[in-house]
């Protein structure tokens, strides 16, 4: 991302700097290949108001993952392909006027402001396009458009994994973006946590919230009741048996929903990331929700090994993330799927390293929040073969009961996608499995 604010950043115009910082963070994705999160943490965005990096975010992301309609609604109105800038910069319009229900006026002339400011040979097609845009025929082909595609790296990919009927419906997923989900601290307060929040209480035990606002304004935030956290994301600490007496070692364990989950249960909790920055949100985290006795370790899992084994290990081993696209619409844009092979193999040193840290009859979880195969059912089914004394466990009654029909497998696994539960608000897609030896 430039390290510089762009011309047209800063203006007394309330409705400009969002706007041209919400068009910085799309050009950093589209061209520079950043993910949002490496945005937020960027010296550019860090140097606005909370509140116009919250607005320009969120703009952003509309922008991102409304694409195909914002330039199927452009298309009748374009005489020929603009430069990238401008592109980004209409689309982004379009999607606050026809997406987000702003009010036409103050979009189209900030737009020109900020063509004016960039470009400003284009602001007068600028202006021209957005007026017409906003018309009928606009706001019928935005209606008509097909969900944003996965890019070809990720698409063909999902495709071969799990048919294209279902590329489709998990491509409208990531449109429709994700619901607020939140873990209770302890399961026998959800129904009335629920409650307090006016959030739907889940089948697997997560809350969840359509139209949050601020988290942190959120009854129990503050007395840390519970942590923001996908409902599949909750499941894999489950299958870890996690419970008061046992030593517990979370690897790869930041910024921390799953430590939390463990710690919660009483169990003797060891959590170990390799990046300090992402251990201090997880310390943060601890000391929210009163559970500071967490063992923090600041090391490379590949160079570490502990004092004495484990009687459970929870891997989320980092991945391409590919199943949180509803949350990230920026991930597919900023990525080109050369870093799955490296994942794939990192996955299963950390995999294969683990096994010996279980203690006899322990239970390691590996976990991915991808809707690859490659980091899930086939990374499994290569451990099987590495190991011949490897067994996945059953899935524990109380959860079998508690999922949806088609989350669990045959073998134990649980394979979730973010076309699952539709009728509820989707969920992310990940792939958990506990393992035993012997
Ligand atoms: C999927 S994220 C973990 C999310 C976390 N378990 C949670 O629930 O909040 C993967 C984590 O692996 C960490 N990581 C990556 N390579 C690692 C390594 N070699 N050793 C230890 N941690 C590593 C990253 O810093 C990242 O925090």
């Amino acid at each position: 991302m430039a390290q510089t604010p762009k011309k047209g950043a800063r203006s007394d115009d309330p409705g400009l700097a969002p706007r041209a910082l919400a068009l910085d963070m799309i050009e950093g994705v589209q061209d520079e290949q950043m993910t949002m999160a490496e945005m937020l943490v960027h010296d550019h965005v860090l140097s606005h108001p909370p509140a116009v990096r919250a607005r320009a975010q969120r703009l952003a992301l509309a922008t991102l993952r409304q694409m195909a309609r914002a330039d199927a609604a452009l298309k009748p109105f374009m005489q020929r392909r603009p430069h990238a800038e401008i592109r980004a910069l209409l689309r982004l319009a379009v999607t606050e006027i026809l997406g987000e229900g702003a009010a036409p006026h103050g979009v189209v002339n900030t737009a020109v402001a900020l063509a004016k400011k960039r470009r400003p040979s284009a602001s007068g097609m600028v202006n021209a396009v957005l007026r017409k845009v906003t018309e009928d025929e606009g706001r019928a082909a935005w209606s008509a458009a097909q969900p944003q595609r996965l890019p070809n790296w990720l698409r063909g990919r999902v495709g071969a994994d799990w048919g294209n009927a279902a590329v489709a419906r998990m491509e409208a997923a990531h449109e429709r973006g994700a619901p607020l989900d939140v873990t209770p601290k302890f399961q026998r307060d959800a129904a009335a946590l629920a409650e307090k929040l006016g959030g739907l209480l889940l089948p697997t035990g997560s809350i969840r919230i359509e139209a949050p606002g601020q988290v942190s304004a959120l009854p129990g935030f503050e007395a840390g009741d519970w942590w923001v956290q996908d409902a599949a994301a909750a499941l894999p600490a489950r299958l870890t048996g996690a419970a008061p007496g046992k030593r517990v070692l979370d690897l790869c364990a930041a910024p921390g929903g799953k430590t939390m989950q463990l710690a919660a249960t009483g169990a003797d909790v060891t959590a170990l990331d390799i990046s300090e920055t992402r251990l201090e949100r997880l310390r943060d985290n601890l000391s929210r929700t009163g559970m500071k006795e967490v063992d923090l370790i600041a090391a490379d899992a590949l160079d570490w090994s502990p004092d004495a084994p484990f009687d459970a290990i929870l891997l989320d081993a980092p991945c391409t993330a590919t199943g949180t696209i509803r949350r990230h619409p920026d991930l597919p844009q900023a990525k080109d799927g050369t870093e799955i092979k490296p994942l794939v193999a990192l996955q299963a040193e950390l995999l294969d390293r683990a096994l010996g840290w279980l203690a006899p009859g322990g239970v390691l979880v590996f976990c991915t929040c991808s809707i690859l195969k490659a980091e899930g059912e086939a990374q499994l089914a290569a451990a099987l073969e590495r190991h011949p004394d490897l067994s996945a466990c059953p899935l524990p009654e109380d959860m079998a009961q508690s999922l949806p029909e088609g989350w669990a497998q045959d073998n134990g696994a649980i394979r979730t996608r973010p076309d699952h539960w539709a009728d509820l608000g989707g969920v992310d897609g990940f792939y958990m499995v506990a393992l035993r030896r012997g």
